[in-house]
């Protein structure tokens, strides 16, 4: 498709929106795209504002998680920001009340693949990985379930119910249609507690989380959980290795690096994490967040270590086409300043179908049932976004 034809394929049907305790950030319409090319992505994004001096100056969009892949980069028309979540509710409001009862949802729920099938995958990345195949020494591997509604899913009501959890950054990201037609409008929807990249002048903040466990309801076995993730040598590692491989990637653009909190509990409203806040100083302050964040990107809390061994690997095992998931979301300014955010827990949602994505890390150690139940975990704040009961996937999972 030639620019042109592909600029104007790109009809947003719905805003993009980035809501969190930090920012909220609503982009409407679309003025234009960037383009794909044989050139680094920064490189595109500054020919993009050269031969664009009209509209906001700033970029919204997404970084698929494979290499090749195409990223979706665009222009909004208008552009609402502010700080916190003031301007969401404006954006979004909630929907007036109505008096004839809505009938209740139904659902169909497909794990593709199935939880058993999964647990083998990761048994196969533990033998790669007791191999030291390409000196493998993390490999995160995924899974997701096929939602299908009786009537189209509402992306907004998702959002409005991700945005309440303070902890994560919920997102809303439309893109391109598959086959060109607005009729066919996929929309990126999730809550992500990770922040891969921000940049503001000379200051570059990332904050990895790795090593996870399931909350509980109950307050005593909530803080046990909590207890048994901070002590777990397995999460430690798998941790370690995404701060590690962060502090690489950007010692050559700063001054000044460093972890000043370490490495602590972090929790959203489902799960508790390993976190580590790491803070850094550019030698120069021009330097894009998009070459940032594609510098970092994909760091091994979505893909492993070594990073082309671990790409391979989850190509082999997964067996499908991650898209948006596992990459990021966020924005640019003309500038260079910006923000990204790491794709995950979230949902493709096309019509009244939703593609549910969860990942975990596998370091030795890991075990197959536990991943699987990690992952299902991981599942359960869009699950209840959705609208769609935990134990009913449960059941489903079971039963495939
Ligand atoms: C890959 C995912 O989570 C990452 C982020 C936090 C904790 C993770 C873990 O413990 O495995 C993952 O690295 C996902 O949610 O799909």
């Amino acid at each position: 498709m030639r620019d042109a034809e592909e600029q104007a394929a790109f009809a947003p049907s719905l805003p993009f929106a980035l809501v969190s305790d930090r920012e909220t950030v609503v982009g409407k319409g679309c003025l234009g795209i960037v383009a794909p090319g044989a050139g680094a992505l920064e490189g595109r994004v500054r020919g993009y504002f050269a031969a664009r001096p009209e509209g906001p100056r700033l970029l919204l969009g997404a970084l698929p998680f494979s290499a090749g892949a195409r990223e979706h980069l665009y222009q909004p028309a208008d552009v609402v920001r502010g700080a916190g979540r003031a301007g969401f509710a404006a954006a979004f409001p909630p929907p007036a009340l109505v008096r004839s009862p809505v009938p209740a949802r139904t659902w169909t729920v497909v794990p593709e693949p199935p939880v058993a099938a999964y647990r083998a995958a990761v048994a196969q990345a533990l033998e790669h990985l007791a191999r030291g195949d390409e000196g493998l020494r993390k490999v995160v591997l995924s899974r997701s379930l096929r939602l299908t509604s009786d009537r189209p899913i509402d992306c907004f009501e998702v959002l409005r119910g991700l945005a309440e959890d303070p902890a994560v950054t919920a997102y809303c990201v439309p893109l391109a249609a598959r086959d060109g037609s607005p009729a066919s409008a996929r929309v990126l929807v999730g809550a992500t507690p990770e922040l891969l990249l921000a940049k503001d002048g000379a200051s570059v903040t990332s904050r990895p989380l790795a090593g996870s466990a399931r909350r509980s309801a109950d307050a005593g076995a909530d803080r046990a959980a909590a207890q048994a993730l901070s002590a777990s040598d397995k999460d430690r590692r798998e941790h370690r290795e995404v701060v590690t491989a962060i502090l690489d990637q950007l010692a050559p653009y700063c001054a000044e690096l460093g972890t000043p909190e370490g490495t602590s509990l972090t929790s959203t409203a489902s799960m508790w994490h390993l976190g580590t806040r790491i803070v850094g100083r550019l030698r120069d302050a021009s330097v894009s967040s998009v070459e940032l964040a594609a510098r970092l990107h994909p760091t091994p809390a979505v893909c492993g270590t070594p990073r082309a061994a671990a790409a391979k690997l989850i190509a082999e095992l997964e067996g499908y086409d991650r898209g948006f998931y596992a990459g990021a979301v966020g924005w640019c300014e003309e500038g260079g300043n910006g923000a990204w955010h790491v794709a995950i827990r979230c949902a493709e949602i096309e019509g009244a179908g939703a593609r549910l994505y969860a990942g975990a890390g596998i370091v030795p150690g890991s075990d197959p049932a536990g991943e699987g139940e990690e992952t299902a975990a991981k599942f359960a704040a869009l699950l209840r976004a959705l609208g769609v009961s935990e134990q009913y996937a449960a059941g489903v999972e079971d039963a495939a």
